[in-house]
This record gives structure tokens, C-alpha cells and sequence, in this order.
């Protein structure tokens, strides 16, 4: 037995449910051979008994095809996510936190607090998914370094993309490069659906959701369709920004999702040559703002150069500078951030049931429908059914 032989055998075994054999999935992790002994460990993303039961089996089976004389397969799996304690409506069950990353307006670093995060998350050992759901403006897969990478398809449904750890789906990576879409309310509420039903998410300990900037169709559909745990806010110092960021916690207030706190992006500026602090923004001026929505201030992320540079090539901070004082404070916030979401759970989880349309199937709610629900009768007559 050679290793090419036994690559070979493993390369006839298909992930099951998909088209792929183990070996082009980049899962076999170690091939020891000792012999016509072979002993192989397969690190597999699903935590379903059967799928590590069948893979078992056919390598097995393989390899003795071989002519191995005695083999003895590992498999690795993620442990069975702990069941989250939320209720209400979830298209996408398999995922077992949602955190929904919003912004007032555009331009203040979501998607980069998104993407660092999502990373930071994994590497603390959770199995995260990432979601760009700025169908405006999908910029994640140029922040992952996957841009023009296109999903495989597996017949109705659409594979997420593997990078640094994560699992991620975005418009972009759907589109052609450049191509744009003129989004009507009734679109966006498909997009969204799609994004959580169609895509084959494996068993989620979470998935973070880079939402488009603002409060409107996005974040209603997505808060009705799955139970969000937490929401995060991101903002900048300036007072202009602030403003605008008070309506994105009050959105998460009015859809009855919990908030997990502000990251205050380009808070001051670190020099690269001395590593010297400046206040350039304003620093610090969102603890009043936290305080008034009883929430906390997550992070500060200062403005730091290897930021932008990470994110326009792809290689995120936290992953590539694990050491650097920006990615510790990612780090410190993905640790925060996870410890509230265990105590939302221990407490019993959210529940969506409250925000659910009272329209029928197939009529746009408006956004002001997370507010109390009253008579349809005195209707504005666009048929949302919440005036
Ligand atoms: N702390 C930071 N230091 C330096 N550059 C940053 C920082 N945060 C974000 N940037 C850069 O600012 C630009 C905008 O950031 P990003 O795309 O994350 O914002 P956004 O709020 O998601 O924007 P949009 O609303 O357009 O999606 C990017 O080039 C990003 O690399």
C-alpha cells in the first residue's frame, strides 16, 4: 500500500448527499500506513451520526478493494450543536444562533466587524457560517479573499464557500462580477429567504448576518424568518454617525431582538511605525449612546492600515495578525459577544412569534410592521395590513 493508493481508494467515497469524494473536499486529514495496515482520519463538517457512519463504511470498503488487509478509519466530526432554546419561525433550523450585524448607514465597517469576527468566532472552536446579506453592496467575498470563486450547486440547492474556517454565501459570489440588481421590497424579502433556505448551511453554532446598512426590508424578513439571538451595532464616533445608529438599535428593539452590544469602529488611529494611539474621530462617544439602550461597547477598533489592507485583500486581520492589538480587541468582542449569547439561551432564547407578518402570503409588509399590530380596516391601502 502506497499513499497514492490509498488516495486513490478514498477518492471514489462521495461526502454524502453531495457530488464530491472526501479527497477533493479536503477531508482526509492524516493517511498512516503500517503494512497492508491503513489507518486514515477524515475531519468532516456534518455532526449527523449517519454521514460519519456511511463514510466509514465505503472507505472501509474502498481500501480493502485496494488491497489493504486491515483498516481502521477516524472520523472527526463537530459535537452535535446544543440546542438552542429559541421559538418562534426558523427557515434554517440547522443554524442555532443568528447574530445580525446592522449599521445605521453604510460605510463604517460592518461587513469588516462582520468578517472579523465570524473569524474570531472560529477560531475559538465554534462552526460559523457568514451571511452578506448587503445585497446592495456584497463586498465579503473580496474581504475572505474568494471573489469570483462561484458556489457549487447540488440541485436545488446552492454550497457555501470555505474560508478561514467559515462557511460564507453572498449576492457576489452569485453575480457576475460587477453586475447589479435593482432591489424592490418584494425581492429583497425572496433574497433573504433564500439565502437561509437555499443554501446548504451545515449544523451552525452560528451565523453571523452582514446586513445591508439601514432599517428597512432586510432586517424585517430576516427577524421574521429566523429567531435572531442577538444583534450587533456598528458605528463610528462621530456624532453625525451616532444619530443614525440610535434608529439601528431601536430597530433591534422593535423586532424584539436582544442586543449584544456597539463596536465603535475607527475609534482613534494606531500609527504602524510607533504604535502610538491618536484620537482622530472622537473616541469613546457611543458608551452614552450604549448606556441609554442598556447595552455595551463591544469593541473599540481603532483606524489601523493593515484593516483596509486586510480587508482589500482578503486576508482579515485577526487571522493574519493574531497578535496585533486590533484582532486581540476582535477577539475579546467574539468572546464577549458568544458569552451572551449562552446566558439569551440559558434564559430561554428569543422568540419571533410576536413580529410575524398579519398580511397574507405573497403581500409585502411594510417596515413599520414590527410595531403593535392594529385593524387592518383604515388600511394606507399598499396592503401591508400594519396601519
Ligand atoms: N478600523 C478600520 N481601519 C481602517 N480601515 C477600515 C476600518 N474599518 C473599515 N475600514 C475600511 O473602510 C472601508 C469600508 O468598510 P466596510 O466595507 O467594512 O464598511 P460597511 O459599513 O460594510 O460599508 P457598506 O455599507 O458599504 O457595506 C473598507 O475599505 C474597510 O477596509
Amino acid at each position: 500500500m502506497t499513499e497514492e493508493i490509498v488516495k486513490s481508494a478514498l477518492s471514489k467515497v462521495t461526502y454524502p448527499g453531495f457530488t464530491k469524494d472526501i479527497v477533493t473536499f479536503g477531508f482526509v486529514k492524516e493517511i498512516k500506513i503500517d503494512g497492508n495496515i491503513v489507518n486514515v482520519t477524515v475531519d468532516i463538517t456534518s455532526s449527523a451520526p449517519e454521514v460519519a457512519h456511511q463514510i466509514t463504511l465505503e472507505a472501509t470498503e474502498e481500501l480493502k478493494r485496494a488491497g489493504a488487509g486491515e483498516v481502521v478509519v477516524n472520523i472527526t466530526a463537530p459535537k452535535m450543536p446544543r440546542e438552542s432554546s429559541s421559538k418562534g419561525k426558523n427557515i434554517a433550523p440547522q443554524v442555532k444562533n443568528f447574530i445580525m450585524v446592522s449599521s445605521g448607514k453604510g460605510g463604517v465597517g460592518k461587513s469588516t466587524t462582520s468578517v472579523n469576527l465570524a473569524v474570531a468566532l472560529a477560531m475559538q472552536g465554534k462552526k460559523v457560517g457568514l451571511l452578506d446579506a448587503d445585497i446592495y453592496g456584497p463586498n465579503i467575498p473580496r474581504m475572505l479573499g474568494v471573489e469570483g470563486i462561484k458556489p457549487e450547486v447540488v440541485g436545488n440547492k446552492v454550497l457555501p464557500i470555505k474560508a478561514y474556517g467559515i462557511e460564507m454565501m453572498s449576492m457576489g459570489s452569485l453575480m457576475e462580477e460587477g453586475q447589479s440588481l435593482i432591489w424592490r421590497g418584494a425581492m429583497i424579502m425572496k433574497a433573504i429567504e433564500q439565502f437561509l433556505r437555499d443554501i446548504m448551511w451545515s449544523d451552525l453554532d452560528c451565523l453571523v448576518i452582514d446586513m445591508p446598512p439601514g432599517t428597512g426590508d432586510a432586517q424585517l424578513t430576516l427577524a421574521q424568518s429566523v429567531p435572531v439571538t442577538v444583534g450587533v451595532t456598528v458605528t463610528t464616533p462621530q456624532m453625525v454617525s451616532l444619530d443614525d445608529s440610535r434608529r439601528s438599535l431601536d430597530m433591534f428593539k422593535k423586532l424584539h431582538i436582544p442586543i449584544a452590544g456597539v463596536v465603535e469602529n475607527m475609534s482613534g488611529f494606531i500609527a504602524p511605525d510607533t504604535g502610538v494611539e491618536y484620537d482622530i474621530f472622537g473616541k469613546g462617544t457611543s458608551k452614552a449612546m450604549a448606556d441609554q439602550f442598556e447595552t455595551c461597547i463591544l469593541a473599540e477598533i481603532p483606524i489601523e492600515p493593515a484593516i483596509r489592507t486586510g480587508g482589500d485583500e482578503g486576508k482579515p486581520v485577526t487571522y493574519y495578525a493574531p497578535t496585533s492589538e486590533t484582532a486581540k480587541r476582535y477577539m475579546k468582542a467574539a468572546e464577549d459577544l458568544w458569552a451572551t449569547i449562552e446566558k439569551i439561551n440559558e434564559e430561554g432564547g428569543v422568540d419571533n412569534q410576536a413580529i410575524q407578518p398579519n398580511t397574507p402570503p405573497g403581500v409585502s409588509a411594510c417596515s413599520t410592521a414590527a410595531a403593535p399590530k392594529q385593524e387592518t380596516s383604515g388600511s394606507c391601502g399598499t396592503g401591508c395590513g400594519c396601519h
